[in-house]
């Protein structure tokens, strides 16, 4: 019986006995006789109270357990949906001023915002980046977020979730990743006591290449909707405690529809990492990543960036460059491989030279100036997993973006939109900075 029914019953039975009582004393007369209907009457409506009550009871004793089950069920889904279905969710602002201490832990800093380490309230290690740029709407960058946090990949960064503030800043709540970004250990760097830091050994460096070819692959390939990353460079390949990479910073990516081939968009990226189309062509493709990533290749196989300043005169127009990309093709044509390897490698373990080969041909695939030339992510995988053969690839141009025809107007904080469509050949002279080149200074593009 429901709580509605058992109340209309003690209706009933409350004033069906009143009109008992009210009868009785009508034709009874005698107060002796009335005052004991009168009191029988009332322990008859009190025995149905206690009985009513009684069943009430009974009855949310075992409807209790079931909501304290499912308020419990209801307090783990941030935590629970979050480990085991990957779904992004909401964080409030406090929370993550909790977990990160205040904003004080500073992992690192980019164009677009700065990253903090935090832990959550269940231990949860995360990397929280706030992004102090308001260019893109809230809807924009919630359909992103929906987007970037449902996909899964054992290579790519995990997107626990996000926090908006009204008029204030944004962010995206990652999985933190213990070692760091791959620049820290391919470009020979020294620690806070003069010591050199980190060196990926070649096998490790092998294995990365897989590991974002794999990433790139399955953005590309395998989601419902294509997702170009637009910003492969070593700063956003993070390695695991296992020294896998795992691809970041895609959260601010570009999605394209199965059906198209190219998109046109406002440029975005990293000079230094920057495919010719996005200056020379008509929009830009999948292909684009693949550029970068054989930039990428390049400088983890040389452990050096693939711009280095060779005569650094103060005035920035005279300074004289080497490209790096333009050295491992005159060597390769030589068939000296090893000469390009990162000096450091050689001097310890053995480095099997077909591998060294089989990189330094895929890194020259990816990055001809032709885009169907290049490889998909998909093939590059093969050719790094052995399953395709890598064979020489064909002369190309190197072509680079002249970043001194590029005119820059500042629209925010460490940003720039570009104007012009400059390009030069191989004996350049791009003398603008770039957080590509090894001279440092470091000037990122973005469009987001
Ligand atoms: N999930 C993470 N775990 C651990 N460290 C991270 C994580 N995400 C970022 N970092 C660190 O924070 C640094 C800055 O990250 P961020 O993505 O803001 O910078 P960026 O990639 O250099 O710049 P941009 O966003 O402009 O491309 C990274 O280089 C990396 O060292």
């Amino acid at each position: 019986m429901d709580d509605k029914r058992s109340k209309i019953l003690a209706l009933v039975l409350v004033v069906t006995l009143i009109s008992l009582i009210t009868v009785s004393a009508l034709y009874l007369g005698s107060s002796w006789q009335f005052f004991s209907i009168f009191s029988g009457c009332i322990i008859v409506i009190f025995a149905i109270f206690i009985w009513l009550i009684r069943r009430r009871s009974k009855g949310a004793a075992l409807i209790l357990p079931q909501k304290h089950v499912m308020s419990r069920e209801l307090s783990v889904p941030c935590s629970f949906l979050r480990k085991v279905a990957g779904v992004p969710t909401k964080f409030r602002q406090k929370e993550l001023e909790l977990a990160t201490d205040n904003f004080n832990a500073l992992i690192g800093r980019g164009a677009s915002g700065s990253v903090f380490k935090g832990i959550l309230g269940d231990g949860t290690c995360v990397a929280v980046k706030r992004i102090e740029g308001q260019e893109r709407g809230e809807k924009e960058f919630l359909s992103e977020v929906a987007a970037i946090g449902s996909v899964q990949h054992i290579n790519l960064v995990r997107m626990y979730g996000y926090c908006i503030v009204p008029g204030g800043p944004r962010f995206l709540v990652y999985e933190f990743i213990q070692n760091g970004s791959l620049d820290g250990w391919i470009f020979p760097r020294r620690d806070k006591r003069n010591r050199p830091a980190g060196c990926l050994p070649w096998h490790l460096r092998y294995g990365v290449a897989i590991d974002v070819a794999k990433a790139l692959s399955y953005l590309h390939h395998d989601c419902r909707s294509r997702i170009l990353h637009l910003d492969v460079k070593p700063e956003n390949i993070l390695l695991d405690d296992n020294y896998r990479a795992v691809v970041s910073d895609f959260g601010l990516a570009k999605l394209m529809g199965r059906g198209e081939s190219r998109i046109v968009t406002n440029i975005r990226g990293t000079m230094g990492y920057l495919a010719p189309e996005w200056l020379l062509e008509n929009g830009i493709s999948a292909k684009s990543d693949v550029y970068s990533y054989g930039l990428v290749l390049l400088e983890m196989i040389g452990g050096r960036r693939n711009m280095r300043v060779i005569d650094d005169s103060k005035d920035r127009s005279l300074r004289k460059y080497e490209y790096f990309p333009k050295i491992v093709v005159e060597k390769s044509k030589e068939g000296k491989f090893m000469s390009v390897v990162d000096q450091r490698l050689l001097e310890g373990r053995h480095i099997d030279e077909r591998q060294v080969r089989t990189l330094v041909y895929t890194a020259l695939w990816c990055i001809q100036e032709k885009v169907r030339r290049r490889p998909t992510m998909a093939q590059v995988v093969d050719m790094l997993e052995g399953h395709m053969h890598v064979d020489e690839p064909p002369e190309t141009e190197m072509i680079i973006v002249d970043l001194l025809s590029i005119d820059t107007d500042k629209v925010g904080p460490g940003k720039c939109r570009l104007k012009a469509t400059g390009v030069v050949l191989s004996d350049c002279n791009p003398a603008a900075s770039s957080s590509a080149f090894e001279d440092g200074a470091g000037t990122l593009l973005s469009g987001r």
